[in-house]
């Protein structure tokens, strides 16, 4: 008997969840090790699907490769673990029925977790294994990424002439993670040379229904489709799911409308729902001719908003620009915040700049500041945005609402960690880095969401990077500004430097940059503030001649605030000529020095246009 030949001639049915009906062994457990442990109950569950009706089972290797079991200690069984699941399939399956090598995807959204070659080599080990154990065809299910797909159906298609299924999971109703259609991504496969090609695992029958809508029959692959029972819910810590199994007949001569002619199931699927599935659609040919929805037009995506200020790399290749951060208060209480933002309106500067929890320490949300800086005073806010505290659904949310704020200036950091800050145990999220984050923000420019997802409108975000030149090789940290600028990075703006020399170091190492930089000062407060400072902020270094009239200042409160200003004037000075960009750095909210420091630059920039 010959799979390609049968499933020409009526819909062929497979089976349904593995993973779901072995959870009793425990959620953390490495399902593929029970083809070792207990072979009777994984033989017993591909007979219950066989006599449910199943014509194509799968055998128990999901995740029966290097990468996944290494997660138990298991790496070394692999060659055990997947022989042993073929046998125990064929042992199951009558001669009539076909036993597929099932080969899971391992990327989630995260490209950089795995490189594709990675990928590709803990493929084929798997692969090799499945095919000398004398399966029946290949099965490729829950591949999110596209590209991952792509590449290890190459690498299949060339090792063996068997039957291969590939199926894709979907991000959402009829698109891929990276915005590729349903339609376009099942095409391409089928022109990789896949003889079956479809969608398994996420979504119910409803949303596979509505996605297949749009899929025309394909003259080079037939269609496949492997539901989940229902979307998940939680219950007690458990995943569960709806368990209303007639609901999968009418499902199942939907999907034959569809063009489906091979049906199995996915997570939450059980020997009832394949009986049901079968019962329904088995003894009917598949159909030949299909009505196709047009895939949705293109919404036009609308132009952008006004701008309500310049974007500030424009402003800082002209001329002077003076942006000073002014950090959202640790304390509920906003009255000395704003005070000190109008003052530092009332100077002139260009901007605010509004850090994210600067390390890693709760403070009033800066949208929350920014907004208010914008629509009451009238001078522009500089959002600092990390990639510590919201993940890549938060990160999207906080894009989505500072655009709707009109909050269109935005610096992109990956964040100080949680364990450096007050809360050390909480979480940093970190789905992104902050060259992720930059490219994010970037596509929202052009009015899509990460995975492509049209947004209805157009961004206008301009985007700061920060630059760190308080490291050992400045070099390597001009590597990353430049990979910053090929993510699409806007302008620089860098931490605090607390010597002249350091700050013509950064001059000559920057001034090719296409990027404008800030360039970083911040005013001493203290002796112990500069001693702090010297000895515990990692990376920042003052020079000899800083830190020794810092000394010199001692005690005395007033002598060591005006030494410190006075530092901070002799910066500026090293700075003026070098850079357009100064970043003025307001510590504990003592904005009277960052006006001090913002009218002595203004000051001098008066004398030179005078003289
Ligand atoms: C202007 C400015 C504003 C900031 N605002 C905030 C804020 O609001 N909230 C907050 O939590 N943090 C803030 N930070 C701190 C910042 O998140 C990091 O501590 C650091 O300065 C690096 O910037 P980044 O996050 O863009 O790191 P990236 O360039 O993305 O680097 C991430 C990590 O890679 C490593 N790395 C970076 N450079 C090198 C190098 N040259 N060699 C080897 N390893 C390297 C470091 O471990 C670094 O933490 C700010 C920093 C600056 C300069
Ligand atoms: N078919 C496999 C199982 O049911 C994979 C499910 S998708 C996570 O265990
Ligand atoms: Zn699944």
């Amino acid at each position: 008997m010959n799979f390609l030949e049968e499933i020409q001639s009526r819909i062929l049915i497979a089976d349904g969840a593995m993973g779901t009906l072995l959870y009793s062994h425990g959620i953390d457990r490495c399902f593929e090790e029970l083809n070792l442990s207990q072979p009777e109950q994984i033989k017993s569950i591909h007979e219950a699907y066989i006599k449910a009706g199943s014509d194509v089972i799968q055998t128990n290797t999901y995740g029966a490769n290097y990468l996944k079991l290494s997660r138990y200690g298991l790496e070394d069984d692999i060659k055990k673990i997947n022989e042993t699941a073929v046998h125990l399939a064929k042992q199951a399956a009558a001669d009539n029925r076909f036993v597929f090598g099932t080969i899971g995807g391992i990327r989630s959204f995260k490209k950089s977790a795995y490189s594709i070659e990675d990928l590709k080599r803990n493929f084929r080990e798997q692969l090799y294994l499945l095919l000398n154990s004398n399966v029946d065809g290949i099965l490729l299910e829950t591949y999110y990424d596209f590209e991952e797909i792509t590449n290890v159906l190459k690498i299949a298609r060339k090792e063996t002439n068997k039957p291969i299924i590939a199926n894709v999971s979907l991000h959402e109703t009829g698109v891929l993670q990276d915005g590729t259609s349903l339609k376009s991504g099942l095409g391409h496969l089928a022109d990789l040379g896949a003889d079956v090609v479809g969608i398994n695992c996420r979504l119910g029958p409803y949303h596979m229904i509505q996605s297949l809508e749009k899929v025309p029959l394909l003259d080079n692959a037939y269609l496949s489709v492997y539901p989940n029972g229902s979307l998940p819910g939680l219950e007690e810590g458990q995943v569960t799911y709806a368990a209303d199994v007639s609901y999968f007949t009418q499902s199942a001569l939907e999907f034959r409308k569809q063009g489906a002619s091979l049906i199995g199931g996915c997570c939450g699927t059980t020997p009832k729902h394949i009986e049901a599935i079968s019962k329904a659609v088995a003894h009917l040919p598949p159909i030949t001719e299909k009505q196709v929805k047009n895939e949705r037009e293109v919404i036009p995506v609308l132009d952008r908003e006004q701008r309500k200020y310049e974007p500030l790399q424009s402003i800082v290749k002209e001329k002077r620009s003076i942006i000073v951060e002014l950090d959202p208060p640790k304390k509920l209480g906003i009255k000395k915040f704003m005070q000190g933002a109008e003052a530092l309106k009332n100077v002139g500067i260009d901007a605010l700049t509004l850090a994210d929890n600067s390390l890693a320490s709760p403070r009033i949300s800066n949208v929350a500041c920014g907004s208010l800086v914008k629509d009451k005073i009238d001078l522009r806010s500089l959002i600092h945005i990390t990639c510590r505290d919201r993940n890549l659904i938060g990160l999207q949310s906080h894009l989505m609402g500072l655009h709707t704020l009109g909050l269109t200036d935005v610096l992109a950091v990956t964040g100080d960690p949680s364990k450096i800050g007050d809360f050390p145990g909480a979480t940093s999220v970190y789905d992104l880095s902050s060259f992720d984050l930059i490219s994010l923000i970037k596509q929202f420019n052009e009015g899509l969401s990460y995975s492509g997802k049209p947004l209805g409108e157009k961004t206008d975000f301009s985007v700061a990077a920060a630059f760190n030149p308080n490291v050992r090789h400045l070099d390597k940290a001009v590597k990353r500004l430049e990979k910053k600028i090929a993510c699409g990075a806007d302008y620089f703006i860098s931490q605090p430097i607390y010597s002249e020399e350091q700050i013509y170091q950064v001059y000559k190492e920057t001034k090719n940059l296409e990027a404008p930089l800030y360039i970083g000062i911040m005013p001493l407060t203290g002796t112990r503030n500069a001693e702090f400072i010297h000895n515990e902020i990692p990376g920042i270094k003052l020079s000899d001649s800083i830190r020794a009239a810092m000394l010199k200042a001692g005690e005395d409160k007033e002598k060591a605030r005006s030494e410190g200003l006075a530092i901070a004037k002799s910066l500026i000075d090293a700075a003026y000529d070098l850079f357009n960009g100064i970043y003025l750095i307001t510590p504990f909210l003592q904005y009277e020095l960052t006006v001090e420091l913002s009218t002595y630059i203004q000051q001098k920039e008066r004398n030179v246009t005078h003289a």
